[in-house]
């Protein structure tokens, strides 16, 4: 369903983020994307939905080049690719109702997201989904009064309204502490695999992205260097994507001190 292809980008002011990155996602999978810091993980996720402008080559979603695409049909297709961010990206002042009402703001008529009159049967859905990740007591508590967990289930929530068939998802645990990042990846495997949603998940963890995807894909300096099937991480493998280390010392079975060894 997307095919990356000769993706390069290098920003204006600063280094060539991607250096040639070719990438096929089929229906339904779900890609953890590790490397180190400055990869270009995050330029890569962007790019797909053009929230970062690549430099060339193609981006081929169902066919169509994002790349080539003007703003009315970005616009478009934008509605199509869901996004959960690092930092949540919630209205503070907004409530919990309001900022998942904002994911069909792309859909509803000009008058009706100024009013924020949103139509029954996407209220609904707000509701069925805050019921799904457990925040049916919070539809009418501020996004500021929330715990980081919850922001992101709100952001999971939002995402999800927008109907996607491709989710973006950009470090969506690196603010949150071990057993709720293991919370917030078990909820999104789950819903995209109850949708068939297909998703990139940009993670730091190691442990995480060979725990929750089904696909491991490596990027090292651009480009990646690493493509395979969850749970055949190697030290190795390890060391191909992030450099020579001492894979062994001091491994332990605490998520917290692997992810102090990895990153
Ligand atoms: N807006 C920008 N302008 C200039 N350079 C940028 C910009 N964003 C990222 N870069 C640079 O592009 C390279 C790739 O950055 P990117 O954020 O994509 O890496 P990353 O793998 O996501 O890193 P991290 O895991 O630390 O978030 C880095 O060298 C970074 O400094």
């Amino acid at each position: 369903m997307l095919d990356i292809k000769s993706l390069h980008k290098k920003y204006p002011s600063g280094p060539v983020a991607l250096r040639g990155v070719d990438l096929t996602v089929h229906e339904g999978d779900l890609i953890a994307l590790i490397g180190p810091s400055g990869a270009g993980k995050s330029t890569l996720i962007r790019c797909i939905n053009r929230l970062v402008e690549p430099s060339s080559g193609q981006i081929l979603m169902q066919g169509t080049d994002i790349c080539q695409l003007n703003s009315g049909a970005l616009r478009k297709a934008r509605k199509k690719i869901g996004m959960i961010f690092q930092e949540y990206a919630l209205v503070e002042r907004l409530s919990v109702m309001e900022n998942v009402l904002s994911g069909r703001l792309g859909y509803v008529s000009f008058y009706a997201s100024l009013t924020r009159k949103f139509p029954r049967a996407d209220i609904t859905e707000a509701l069925r989904l805050l019921d799904r990740v457990g925040l049916s007591d919070y539809i009418d508590t501020r996004a500021d009064q929330l715990s980081g967990g919850q922001r992101q289930r709100v952001g999971i929530c939002r995402a999800l309204l927008q109907q996607p068939d491709f989710l973006l998802i950009d470090e969506p645990t690196a603010s949150l502490d071990p057993k709720t990042s293991r919370e917030i990846m078990r909820l999104i495997t789950e819903l995209v695999q109850e949708r068939n949603i297909a998703a990139i998940i940009n993670i730091h963890e190691v442990t995480l992205a060979e725990m929750y995807s089904k696909r491991v894909v490596g990027l090292k300096d651009g480009q990646i260097v690493y493509d395979q099937a969850a749970g055949g991480l190697t030290n190795e493998a390890l060391t191909l994507i992030y450099g020579e280390e001492d894979w062994e010392a001091n491994k332990t079975d605490s998520d917290d001190a692997l992810h102090e060894e990895v990153i």
